[in-house]
């Protein structure tokens, strides 16, 4: 027979079991996220960790670009790499992909930090952009 201690470790077990499942099934879906809800689960993250004392303007974009440099690193000494990576391994395919969400992470992190609404303001930037750059058929050169 089973002690209570031995039942509590075992709902605990199963508790954590479906909590990581549902993780997963989250990031399965998650593909189309928005900014927002990134920005959102971060914010919970900090929280819950409590290193929103960390989190400040200087100290993200430090992490930030230290994370562009561990981007650069996949590229570094590999020669001209071509479109869709038909030469990288699948684990290395990966490791590109956690290296560019670290970097967006910590942009978004910064942007909510310094109170900027990222995807706005990449909409709004995208528009100037093509004012200063019009295409040929609309007029430009
Ligand atoms: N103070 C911190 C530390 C980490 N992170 C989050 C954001 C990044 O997505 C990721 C970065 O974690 P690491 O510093 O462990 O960096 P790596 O995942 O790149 O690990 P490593 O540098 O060992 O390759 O964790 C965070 O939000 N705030």
């Amino acid at each position: 027979m089973e002690t209570e201690g031995e039942i509590e470790k075992k709902e605990a077990a199963m508790a954590a079991e479906e909590e990581e499942k549902e993780e997963e099934e989250e990031a399965a879906v998650a593909g189309d996220v928005s900014l927002q809800e990134l920005s959102k689960k971060l914010n919970d993250f900090a929280k819950e960790r409590d290193w929103e004392q960390y989190h400040s303007p200087r100290n993200l974009l430090l992490a930030m670009i230290a994370e562009v440099g561990e981007l650069s690193e996949l590229f570094m000494w590999k020669g001209e790499v071509r479109k869709g990576l038909a030469d990288w391994d699948e684990a290395e395919k990966e490791h590109l992909g956690e290296e560019l969400s670290d970097v967006l992470l910590y942009l978004i992190r910064l942007s909510d930090i310094c109170g900027v609404d990222l995807g706005d303001a990449a909409t709004r930037k995208i528009v100037k952009n093509a004012v200063k750059y019009p295409a040929p058929s609309k007029g430009g050169a």
